[in-house]
């Protein structure tokens, strides 16, 4: 350091120096502060090493504690170990001997099992060979069955010939019987009848047991029940179709165009199905008679379409047919077919009478000629319209009436081996004296045989002997015979029913004095049995198709019609006659 101008160097060193000086006492007295705090931080050292000696002893025998502690705490747990082990080996001890004794149980059983597999086994192989030989003896027997089935049918057909020639012979009646299925109406029941016996009313007792045989439980309420049975000349079940029905009914009109006259009739209480097996389903009261529908007519329209074929197999003109539709209502008789001045048709009373030659006949009755079925169809349809009908209980469309619709069939033939039936001789009397050579042509109105011509003019010689012969088909559909309880009908159609009955008690009565071969029929106490007098007591073929309710509900009135189609069938009226014929067919 310099010293400045003007002032003393040495003032100025000394001043330096004493600065010097104090800065050093500072200095030391600093030092000996430190010295102190130092010593005294020493001292607070030692203290904690010493404080640090004492912790580190107390955590060594803490820690020295501890592990005392958790070796006491082991050993414990050790031992609760050690007893869970030992229970554990029992449990499992106990398990292995249960488990042994399974095991020998399983397969004690499992031997058990084989052995009764390995005999289920061989029992199955025995069945399976005892199966074998049954289907072998089966398909033998099925063999044996078929055999004999199909002998039986031929059996059976050789017997139903057998028995028809015999008919024939005996001039029997044929009956065949049509159980008509359980319809929604079987369930109504009259209101005359307890409601205890309205439970069991549409339980079906009417059986076809086989083609032949009729089956009705009778359980009346009150008695045992027992089955009876009835023989026919066929037996229609249920389901069989106005085909089948119709198939039966055929091979008559093939005899009618050989010269026999035929009669069908439909026999049973009412809404026994009389109507549909004659004509068909009814829709709404009105027969439809649609050839759309052919499955459903009935055999009047049927009858008429074969008898049409049949004579489309013929020469042309050899034939004509002449229809009239009558009622028998009220014990009266009524021409369906009868026209007024403006030619519509209405209905007119006629009467019967017996004729000389002790026949019945139906004066001023309308006969009309028709060339085909439809025509035909379409006058039974007009006729139809005037027949009367009146819903009962049992029945909503019921017929009140007797219909007879009667095709007559005019054959021309030539030669002279002619017969000598009263019809014959009229109708050749009549050509003999209306035409000397020539049959007029057919005109649309033409009424009665006498007016009648044929389809088409036939030129013959005059010299030549020509007769006329009339065969006539029958198809009566009878009112149905009815309980009056049940049918609940009161005032006139109470009226009508007492003449539906009487007429057909005067029916059985017929039947049964024919039976009896009673020198008197009394075919004239009703009108009913005097207009079919010829058919049922003469020489025609007489088909009774007797029609039956199945329900419980008309039991009484289906063994009462079973009955008539059982005396029915006892009547023996002789071989049917046949008209002469140049060329006779094979009779059926
Ligand atoms: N075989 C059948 N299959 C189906 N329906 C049938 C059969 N027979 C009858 N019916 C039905 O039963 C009802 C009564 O039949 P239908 O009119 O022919 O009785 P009915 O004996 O002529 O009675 P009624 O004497 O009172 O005139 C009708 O509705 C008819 O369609």
């Amino acid at each position: 350091m310099r010293p400045r101008r003007g002032l003393d160097p040495g003032s100025v060193w000394a001043q330096r120096l004493r600065q010097l000086e104090q800065q050093l006492r500072a200095k030391e007295e600093r030092i000996v502060v430190l010295e102190t705090e130092n010593a005294a931080l020493h001292l607070k050292l030692a203290e904690y090493q010493g404080l640090a000696g004492r912790s580190t002893n107390e955590v060594l025998q803490l820690y020295a504690a501890r592990g005392g502690q958790q070796k006491l705490q082991r050993s414990s747990l050790v031992t609760q170990l050690h007893r869970a082990i030992k229970r554990l080996k029992q449990d499992l001890k106990s398990l292995h001997s249960f488990a042994l004794e399974l095991s020998k149980e399983f397969r004690r059983q499992s031997k058990t099992c084989l052995y009764q597999v390995l005999a289920a086994v061989q029992g199955v192989q025995l069945q399976n060979e005892a199966m074998q030989m049954f289907q072998i003896k089966a398909f033998d027997l099925e063999q044996s069955l078929q055999e004999v089935t199909e002998r039986y049918e031929k059996e059976k057909q050789k017997r139903r010939a057998l028995h028809n020639s015999l008919v024939e012979l005996r001039g029997n009646i044929r009956v065949h019987c049509r159980i008509r299925p359980l319809l929604p109406f079987d369930d109504a029941a009259g209101h005359l009848i307890s409601q205890d016996r309205q439970r069991n009313f549409s339980e079906k007792v009417a059986y076809a047991a086989d083609d032949e045989t009729v089956l009705v439980k009778c359980n009346r309420p009150g008695h045992a029940s027992i089955n009876k049975t009835f023989q026919f000349e066929r037996v229609y079940n249920d389901s069989e179709s106005q085909d089948a029905v119709f198939a039966d009914v055929a091979p008559l009109l093939t005899s009618l165009l050989d010269g026999y006259n035929v009669c069908i009739m439909a026999y049973g209480q009412t809404g026994s199905g009389k109507t549909y097996t004659m004509l068909g389903p009814q829709v709404e009261g009105n027969f439809a008679f649609t050839i759309e529908d052919e499955s459903e007519l009935g055999i009047i329209p049927r009858a008429t379409q074969e008898v049409f074929r049949l004579i489309s197999e013929k020469p042309p003109g050899s034939y004509w047919v002449e229809v009239s539709v009558v009622e028998v209502y009220n014990n009266e008789i009524f021409d369906l077919l009868a026209k007024d001045s403006y030619g519509k048709v209405f209905s007119i009373k006629r009467d019967v009478v017996t004729t000389r030659e002790g026949k019945s006949d139906v004066p001023l009755l309308t006969h009309e000629t028709v060339e085909n079925a439809s025509e035909f169809l379409h006058l039974v349809k007009k006729g139809l319209q005037l027949r009367v009908r009146h819903p009962t209980l049992v029945h909503a469309h019921s017929s009140r009436s007797h219909l007879v619709v009667t095709l007559t069939i005019t054959t021309i033939v030539f030669g002279d081996n002619f017969g000598t039936s009263w019809e014959d001789e009229q109708a050749s009397q009549r050509l003999n004296k209306d035409v000397s050579c020539t049959f007029p042509q057919k005109t649309r109105d033409s009424k009665s045989a006498s007016s009648s011509g044929t389809s088409s003019p036939v030129q013959v010689e005059a010299t030549e002997k020509i007769k006329q012969v009339k065969t006539r088909l029958q198809l009566v559909d009878l009112a149905g015979s009815e309980c009056v309880g049940m049918s609940g009908v009161t005032g006139a159609a109470l009226r009508e029913t007492s003449f539906i009955n009487r007429s057909l008690s005067a029916l059985a009565d017929v039947l049964g004095a024919i039976a009896e071969q009673r020198s008197h029929v009394p075919y004239r106490n009703s009108k009913l049995t005097h207009l079919l007098q010829d058919s049922v007591g003469g020489d025609a073929k007489l088909l009774v198709m007797l029609c039956i309710s199945p329900g419980q509900k008309y039991l009484t009135e289906s063994m009462q019609s079973l009955g008539f189609g059982t005396r029915a069938r006892q009547v023996q009226r002789g071989q049917a006659k046949k008209k002469n014929f140049p060329m006779p067919s094979k009779a059926k």
